[in-house]
């Protein structure tokens, strides 16, 4: 070891520097290959931000389960938990007997979860997964499918799955799909909509729909095209082959392959290093992101963002306040920024 303060300086900078080309240069995994156990970070143990912050903690969360929310109808086809001290939600759909498949009470309730998770500030990430290890979702239940939809305890189908598509896209909040054994049919379109994606190794991903009579011709097509390219997308829903989770993360479908024993561990780790960030930038970033696809309702979205950040400024409030003075405001303080 130099003694020389300089010298040592110097060769920890380079020793730093080492570290980080290594880490480029750490050979890629092939897509068949077992995953590792420690998931892809390219940020080398040494650079500044992990100085500061430490390294994100793996540790199991405290789960409390919220049994009920303000309609006080309680929870049947799902379970519900917040982690405690942590901005952590988690819904799981229950039903592994039918491999998780949705019926319309099992979207109401995914819907009212949803719901709570959005309002409650103290919430920044949603985990959305399946009970058990063998399936994620199986989409709508086959046994109630009718001429209008699916019906359960009354005689009105309804295809409100696509209510729910919309609202986790709507939601200003990261929604993660965490996905053990099969996400098909509409399960598959379940996580294509949430914004990121972890898979355990045993996942299988794909359509089924032309194989038992049905499509999704709205986000089910659409979000996946953006995913996998035009091409993919039509194999998929033209053949409705099934692919493993590596051939998924190959194609772009998901984001990464960990071990089933480590699945809900990486994932709170992903949750936590979200939240250690901006919540405000997550929330522009997440409407910023869906924008262009969602049109006029994706504007809609990324305008409110706009419109929220500036009711903080003091010239919102100035008109504001102007008004509840009955006074003329006084812009004439606030710059016309170039
Ligand atoms: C998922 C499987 C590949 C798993 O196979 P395996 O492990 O061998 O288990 P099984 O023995 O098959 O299943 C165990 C048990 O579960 C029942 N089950 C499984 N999936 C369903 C289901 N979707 N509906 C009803 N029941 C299901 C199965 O019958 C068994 O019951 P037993 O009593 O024990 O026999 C495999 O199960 C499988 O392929 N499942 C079917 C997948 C499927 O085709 N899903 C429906 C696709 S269509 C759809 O989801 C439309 C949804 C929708 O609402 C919609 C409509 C219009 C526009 C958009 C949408 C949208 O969702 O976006």
């Amino acid at each position: 070891m130099a003694k020389n303060p300089e010298k040592r300086k110097e060769l920890t900078s380079v020793e730093r520097r080492v570290a980080r080309i290594a880490s480029h240069l750490l050979p890629s995994i092939s897509p068949l290959s077992p995953a590792p156990p420690i998931v892809r970070s390219v940020a080398s143990a040494e650079d500044s931000y992990r100085r500061v912050h430490g390294e994100v903690s793996a540790k199991e969360a405290a789960w409390r389960e919220v049994c009920d929310d303000e309609s006080g109808k309680g929870f049947v086809d799902i379970i519900y938990e917040k982690a405690l001290g942590e901005g952590i939600a988690k819904i799981t759909i229950n039903r592994p007997e039918r491999r998780n498949a949705f019926r319309p009470l099992t979207v109401k309730e995914l819907m009212r979860a949803f719901n709570d998770a959005r309002d409650d500030s103290t919430i920044g990430v949603v985990i959305l997964t399946g009970k058990g290890t063998k399936a994620f979702c199986s989409g709508g239940d086959q046994a109630l499918r009718s001429s209008d939809g699916y019906a359960d305890f009354d005689s009105f189908g309804r295809l409100n799955v696509l209510d729910l598509q919309v609202q986790i896209r709507r939601l200003p909040k990261p929604v993660i799909a965490m996905v053990a054994g099969y996400a098909v049919g509409g399960g598959h379109i379940l996580h294509m909509v949430c914004d990121l994606t972890i898979a355990a190794d045993n996942a299988v991903f794909g359509q089924t729909g032309p194989k038992v009579g049905s499509f999704d011709a709205g986000y089910g097509s659409s979000i996946m095209s953006r995913l996998v390219g035009p091409k993919k997308a039509r194999e998929m829903w033209f053949l409705s082959r099934f692919y493993t989770a590596y051939e998924a993360e190959k194609m772009g479908l998901i984001n990464v392959v960990v071990p089933l024993e480590i699945l809900e561990q990486e994932t709170l780790k992903w949750c936590r290093e979200i939240l250690r960030n901006s919540p405000t930038a997550i929330r522009v970033l997440k409407s910023a992101l869906n924008a262009v696809d969602d049109g006029h309702a994706g504007l809609q979205e990324l305008g409110g963002n706009a419109t929220l950040i500036f009711y903080g400024t003091e010239e919102a409030n100035e008109g504001k306040t102007a008004y509840m003075e009955r006074r003329r405001p006084d812009f004439s303080k606030f710059p016309r920024k170039p």
